[in-house]
């Protein structure tokens, strides 16, 4: 009986990301009256996800490549986990940290396949080992490998390239992910579910992530903490989201939140966060009275009806269900409201207007169902009864 350890050869989840402090940084570009980024100080925790935002021009971009020192600093220190690599050799570093660019930055003449395994490739691991890590990163974000593999970037749409990117990024596991609006150029539906998959990732593998974007809803969704930059990159307020729409520093930061702070505060507040019904479920192909019986003893009015891979294919009401047949058919129903435990409040409540419906359903990983939401709920998370932190 050998007592080995209990992790796997493939030792990925559970991995925790790597501290990173940025000491004095500077950038100054040839040509230019100000530095782009102004001795910034920035530590930034294991496992966390901060959000760079700022106007346009402020530095954040120049801020986030020189932590894989894609851009040179002029002057300062960064340190990561503890070690000093503003002098390691640049390649060697970057190794060691994911980066992914808006639409993916795949290369176009390389299959998904290699394109994911390009990293693993130059530290030469062995085929059979990219190949097995390649299919397992495609399965995490999404994507079936039998089907995505072999294609090519162009074989696919804005949200599969961003998705293939991330899988990219995290194929040698590296402890930091670093993003530059990644969900920059998808449609606001495929950004949302990119996000939530993004959280799905983050929950499963605790890297640190440093991201930048516009997008100053993303930032409060994704965001452990939000650093609000200014030009040079100086720092006006580093804060968790909550802290920066109860407690913006300044004026300058008010503006950037912009209106409807207060509606803002619904994307605080996640669909996991709050309860959800079960519900009765029945899977297709089996007996409808079985299922009839099971909601009427549970009360429940609705039957939401599962693949056999628990992914929710409709819903029915007791009556619909009894007058369909003896087994219940495996049909899907396109236009059902669907959401992930990830999204936030405001996502459902947009969910649920546009689909005319007052509840949606809710899935968790690999869009297995989860229970549903109602907007009755969410309606009591507009409108508390109690008044706890109203007054700060
Ligand atoms: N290669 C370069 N040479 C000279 N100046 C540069 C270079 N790259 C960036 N800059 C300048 O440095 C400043 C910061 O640029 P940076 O791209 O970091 O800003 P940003 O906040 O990411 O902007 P955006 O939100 O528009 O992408 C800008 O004034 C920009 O014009």
């Amino acid at each position: 009986m050998s007592d080995t350890e209990t992790t796997t050869a493939t030792a990925t989840p559970g991995t925790t990301g790597a501290s990173i402090q940025l000491q004095q940084v500077t950038k100054e570009y040839a040509g230019q009256a100000q530095p782009a980024v102004d001795h910034i100080d920035l530590d930034i925790k294991a496992g966390e996800i901060l959000m760079l935002v700022g106007p346009s021009g402020c530095g954040k971009t120049t801020t986030l490549k020189m932590i894989n020192r894609l851009i040179e600093p002029t002057s300062g220190r960064i340190v990561l986990d503890g070690e000093d690599v503003t002098n390691q050799d640049a390649d060697q570093l970057r190794r060691h940290i994911g980066y992914v660019i808006q639409a993916g930055g795949l290369f176009p003449h390389m299959t998904v396949a290699a394109n994911v395994g390009l990293v693993p490739g130059m530290l030469k691991w062995d085929k059979q080992r990219i190949a097995e890590r390649t299919d397992e990163l495609l399965e995490l974000v999404g994507l079936e490998p039998g089907q995505y593999r072999d294609r090519y970037p162009r074989e696919l749409s804005g949200g599969q390239q961003q998705r293939v990117g991330v899988a990219r990024a995290l194929a040698a596991d590296p402890p930091v992910l670093l993003m530059d609006e990644p969900f920059g150029a998808v449609d606001p539906i495929t950004r949302q579910r990119l996000q939530d998959e993004l959280l799905n990732i983050q929950e499963e593998l605790g890297k640190t992530i440093v991201m930048v974007t516009h997008d100053f809803d993303e930032a409060v969704k994704l965001g452990d903490r939000i650093a609000i930059l200014d030009v040079g990159a100086r720092i006006v307020q580093l804060d968790t989201p909550e802290e920066l729409l109860q407690n913006p520093a300044d004026d300058f930061v008010v503006d950037f939140i912009g209106k409807g702070a207060a509606l803002k505060t619904l994307d605080l507040t996640r669909v996991s966060d709050v309860p959800l019904r079960t519900g009765t479920t029945a899977r297709a192909s089996t007996s409808t009275a079985d299922a009839v019986a099971a909601a009427r003893a549970a009360g429940d009015t609705y039957v939401v009806v599962l693949d056999q891979r628990d992914r929710p294919l409709r819903w029915h009401r007791i009556e619909e269900l009894e007058a369909a047949g003896e087994t219940i058919g495996s049909r899907a129903d396109e236009d059902l409201p669907t959401l992930s435990r990830r999204s936030t409040l405001n996502e459902a409540l947009d969910t649920m207007l546009t689909a005319s419906q007052n509840g949606v359903i809710v899935t968790g990983r690999r869009d297995a169902y989860v229970g549903f939401l109602t907007i009755d709920t969410v309606m009591s998370f507009m409108s508390p009864g109690d008044e706890a932190g109203a007054g700060s």
